[in-house]
C-alpha cells in the first residue's frame, strides 16, 4: 500500500493583506419617545444600533471620509426620526430608518438597524392607571432587526423580530429521563423537576406587511402557552412546540430560532437535619448551565439572505 501524503496547511502565508467584509455605525442608541397629545402620555423606550455597509474601503486604506457618513449623522437621524417618523413599532421605525439609509445616502448598499425595547406598564395609582407614570417592567426585552438592501425595484428588505431576558419556570410538568448513559453519566432520572429558562427567540418574517404589536403579543402568548401546558420531556421538546405553535398560527413567519439556557434547580439534601426533601427547597445554580439552541422552520421557508447577519457580511 503506498504511504498517503497529505499536504499540511501552510503555516506561514505570504498573500497580499487586503480589506475583508467591513460595516460601521452608531451602536446602543437609547432613544425615549413620549406621545403627549393628550393628557394620557404613551411611552416608548428602546436601543437602537445602526449598521451601514457598501464600498467604504477608502475611508480603511487611505483615510478618505469622502464616503463615510458619520456615525453620529446615523445617531442625529435615530432621533430625528422618532420625531418625525414616529415609533409605533420597533419595526416600522427599523423599516423608515434602513430605507433611508439604503434610499437617500449614496454609497450606502445596504443598512441593518438592530432595536431593542424595555417595556413600562402604568403605574396604579388610587386604584387606577396613571396618566404619566409608568413602572418598568421586568426583564424582558423585545427585539427587532431590519435589513435593507439596494434600492429601486432592486430593493430586498428582511425583517426579525424577537426576545430576549424572557425568564420562565414551571414548578412540575417536566422530566429528564431515558437518556444516553455512559460511565461519566451520575445524572439521576426524573419524572418531576423545575424546567426554567431565560428565553431568547428570533423569527424571521417573510413580508413587512405585517401587525408588528399583534403580532409580537401573539408569540410571546404563544410561547407562553406552550411552556406551561406541554408536558416537558426536554428542554428540547419544549423549544420545538414553542417554535412550531408560532409557525402554524403565523404563515409570514419563516422560521423560529431559540436559544435557552436549562436554569438547573438540584433538590437540596436536608437529609443532615432529618427532614425528606419531596421537590421543595431547591438550590438554583447559575452555571454552568445546558444551553439549548434550535432553529424550527417551515420546508419551503425562502433563503434568509443577510437577515441573520450581524456582523460585517
Ligand atoms: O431538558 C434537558 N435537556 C438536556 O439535554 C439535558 N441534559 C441534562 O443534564 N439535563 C437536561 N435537560
Amino acid at each position: 500500500m503506498t504511504a498517503q501524503i497529505t499536504q499540511a496547511a501552510p503555516t506561514h502565508l505570504t498573500g497580499d493583506i487586503v480589506l475583508g467584509p467591513h460595516q460601521y455605525g452608531k451602536a446602543e442608541n437609547r432613544v425615549v419617545r413620549i406621545y403627549r397629545e393628550t393628557d394620557r402620555h404613551e411611552i416608548r423606550d428602546v436601543s437602537v444600533s445602526t449598521s451601514l455597509r457598501g464600498d467604504f474601503a477608502a475611508a480603511h486604506l487611505q483615510g478618505d471620509q469622502s464616503s463615510v457618513l458619520p456615525t453620529d449623522t446615523q445617531k442625529q437621524t435615530v432621533y430625528a426620526f422618532a420625531k418625525q417618523r414616529g415609533l409605533e413599532s420597533i419595526e416600522s421605525y427599523g423599516l423608515e430608518l434602513a430605507r433611508h439609509f439604503v434610499d437617500d445616502v449614496e454609497p450606502v448598499r445596504c443598512a441593518r438597524i438592530d432595536v431593542e425595547e424595555y417595556a413600562w406598564a402604568r403605574a396604579q395609582v388610587n386604584g387606577r392607571e396613571h396618566d404619566h407614570t409608568w413602572i418598568r417592567q421586568g426583564q424582558e426585552v423585545r427585539t427587532a432587526a431590519v435589513t435593507v438592501e439596494g434600492t429601486g425595484d432592486e430593493q430586498r428588505t428582511w425583517v426579525t423580530a424577537g426576545l430576549k431576558d424572557f425568564t420562565l419556570l414551571k414548578s412540575t410538568g417536566s422530566a429528564f429521563s431515558g437518556f444516553l448513559v455512559d460511565e461519566y453519566t451520575t445524572l439521576t432520572p426524573t419524572e418531576d423537576r423545575i424546567l426554567a429558562t431565560t428565553l431568547i427567540a428570533e423569527w424571521r418574517y417573510t413580508t413587512t406587511d405585517v401587525d408588528w404589536e399583534a403580532t409580537y403579543l401573539g408569540v410571546r402568548a404563544l410561547f407562553v402557552e406552550r411552556f406551561a401546558e406541554v408536558h416537558s420531556l426536554a428542554l428540547q421538546q419544549t423549544l420545538f412546540e414553542m417554535g412550531k405553535a408560532a409557525l402554524e398560527a403565523y404563515p409570514m413567519i419563516a422560521e423560529v430560532r431559540l436559544a435557552a439556557p436549562n436554569k438547573h434547580h438540584f433538590d437540596y439534601d436536608l437529609s443532615p437535619f432529618g427532614l425528606d426533601n419531596p421537590n421543595e427547597v431547591f438550590h438554583a445554580d447559575d452555571r454552568p448551565y445546558g444551553l439549548i439552541q434550535a432553529t424550527v422552520q417551515r420546508s419551503d421557508a425562502p433563503d434568509a439572505g443577510p437577515a441573520w447577519t450581524r456582523g460585517a457580511a
